[in-house]
């Protein structure tokens, strides 16, 4: 199949093509430039749409297998594809845990049979994610893993991370780390602040993720190993983050469209939705970590997307499972919290959703070029619409964001030359 896409602003994390003609055949784009002129079996008029390269989520959850109730692989990735992403790195937390590569293999084949987008599988850290054994990085690594992550649980004991950092640096591989002391949280549900005492929800000190955050920082610079902090949310992760990166410690992090785009402010009426962890913090943390994307202290926006089902959300909010679904409102968030409030520009985009997730995990992809791969998102930049449970193509629909007016859409996904996502046929 040939796809021609006329006259559309390609934005890569280095520049901007404004007017630029797209010529796809097979799974590559074949050329690119201004003022073609060709056939294919489908043709996009791009005027008004930007090109960005394939969104890659570095961090969500696809419950596929064992939780399949509350979203599977098929229906995962379709709401990544929903949502721009060509490709997605799905976390551990199944059942049973991804801990063994026959589960790694199973994603894999069950992805290429029925996926929408490319699904790279992360790897538990410590078998069942019990945090008292390293699993088999490298036979897990043969399988096809691409990262490792104890996510959802903390690998608490040092004795722990220290053979997991120093395991992950032999291999050269992402150790995706989940910051977060258990003891410290207790039984909180929610951030610590003047908004949990008013709605009487018991809180999560920021210090529940800055102790752990600054614990691997700390060993990550003795140990001279790579580290990648997961879902940072509070003002002082971002400063650690901020001053290890100054002092030359081999640290990223991503955030979650939620931590830039709301606040604990959205507990006080106890809804479910708004519950995830690391909790929504308040405006000056929300603001922190804006800046912390703005100069690059943050390297990649991550949904985190974390579905549960509406059963499990209609519960009080004490009892409901932490999480909420991110795929197909991160980029209207973007463009509407980052971009348009003048955070970030355009190739910024390209960079936060695609190019760095792409160099973290040294794939392939991030660019759109001639003979590159052609996954690509056709997105909409003006486009407003209110966000509402209709147009949810995930299994889940524990969002925060429903009734939210946003801008910013994506139009079109293509992977590999075919399209994934087409809003105009669904
Ligand atoms: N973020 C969440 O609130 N929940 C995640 C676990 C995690 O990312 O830590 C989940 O698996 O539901
Ligand atoms: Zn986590
Ligand atoms: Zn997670």
């Amino acid at each position: 199949m040939s796809i021609f896409i006329k006259n559309i602003m390609a934005v890569n994390a280095d520049g901007i093509q404004k007017g630029a003609d797209i010529l796809i055949e097979g799974e590559r784009i074949v050329e690119m430039g201004t003022g073609l002129v060709r056939d294919a079996d489908r043709v996009i008029d791009g005027t008004g749409l930007v090109a960005f390269p394939g969104f890659l989520e570095l961090h969500c959850h696809l419950r596929d297998p064992g939780l399949v109730y509350k979203e599977d692989i098929m229906t995962g990735t379709r709401a990544a594809a929903a949502g721009g992403y060509t490709a997605v790195c799905c976390m551990p937390n199944t059942k049973p845990v991804t801990d063994s590569a026959e589960i790694v293999r199973y994603i894999i084949e069950k992805a290429e049979k029925s996926g929408y987008a490319e699904v790279l599988p992360v790897a538990a850290i410590t078998r069942g994610m019990r945090g008292e054994e390293l699993t088999d990085f490298a036979g897990l690594l043969k399988a096809g893993a691409v990262a490792f992550s104890d996510d959802g649980m903390p690998v608490a004991e040092d004795k722990m991370i220290l053979a997991a950092m120093e395991r992950a640096k032999e291999l050269r591989v992402p150790l995706m780390l989940h910051e977060e002391d258990l003891a410290k949280r207790g039984n909180g549900v929610v951030h610590d602040g003047e908004n949990a005492r008013q709605a009487g929800i018991a809180g999560i000190p920021r210090a529940v993720e800055e102790t752990m955050t600054a614990r691997d920082i700390f060993y990550a610079e003795k140990l001279e190993a790579p580290i990648h902090i997961c879902h940072v949310s509070t003002a002082g992760s971002v400063e650690l983050v901020r001053r290890a990166k100054a002092n030359g410690v081999p640290v990223t992090c991503e955030t979650g469209p939620h931590y830039f785009s709301i606040t604990d402010e959205k507990i006080l009426d106890r809804d479910p939705n708004a519950k995830v962890n690391p909790p929504l913090r308040e405006t000056g943390d929300m603001l922190a970590v804006r800046e912390g994307i703005a100069d690059g202290t943050i390297d990649v926006i991550a949904t985190d997307h974390a579905p549960h089902n509406e059963e499990e959300k209609a519960q009080e909010i004490e009892k409901a499972p932490f999480g909420m679904i991110g795929f197909e409102t991160a980029f209207p968030l973007t463009v509407t919290n980052l971009l348009d409030t003048g955070v970030i520009g355009l190739t910024d985009i390209a960079r936060l959703l695609s190019k760095r997730p792409h160099e973290l995990l040294k794939t392939a992809g991030g660019e759109l070029k001639k003979n590159g791969p052609a996954d690509i998102a056709i997105c909409d930049m003006n486009e407003k619409f209110v966000y509402n449970k209709d147009m949810i193509v995930s299994k889940a629909k524990n969002s925060p964001f429903l009734g939210m007016e946003l801008k910013g859409r994506v139009c079109y996904t293509i992977r590999k030359g075919k399209f994934t996502y087409d809003r105009q046929a669904d």
